[in-house]
């Protein structure tokens, strides 16, 4: 499966635990993510991640790019809620393209985890 990972700033520690906690699930899927998270996830991790653009410089929108051509089967997004960001309009059309196709897009760490428990299961068969 093709996963995309993003994180605002306050929010990459988060996620960095979220999948230390899930490494298993991890480890077997194809994995992208902005530049900055995932360098980040490499330097925590080890895992091979394909980078995008930092957010700010176009990462999210290149990681809309790849669902409008279904190249991406979910995305997990840890935002922050509580902190201006100054490519807000990225933003909001990944989540926008997320709904156009039908691709599934956690923001925060519940559903993350309602999302994977998912995505487990379905790989199993
Ligand atoms: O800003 C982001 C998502 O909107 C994340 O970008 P970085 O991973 O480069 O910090």
């Amino acid at each position: 499966m093709k996963i995309a990972l993003i994180a605002h700033d306050e929010k990459k520690d988060d996620l960095l635990r979220f999948i230390d906690k899930h490494m298993d699930f991890f480890r077997n899927q194809i994995l992208y993510a902005t530049g900055t998270t995932g360098g980040r996830i490499i330097k925590h991790t080890g895992l091979d991640v394909k980078r995008c653009k930092s957010g700010p410089l176009g990462g999210d929108q290149e990681i809309g790019a790849m669902v409008a051509n279904n190249t991406i089967d979910c995305i997990i997004f840890f935002r922050d809620p509580l902190t201006a960001q100054p490519h807000e309009p990225d933003v909001s059309a990944l989540l926008r393209l997320s709904d156009v196709y039908d691709v599934p897009l956690a923001t925060n760490e519940g559903t993350a985890e309602a999302v994977l428990y998912h995505l487990s299961h379905k790989d199993r068969g």
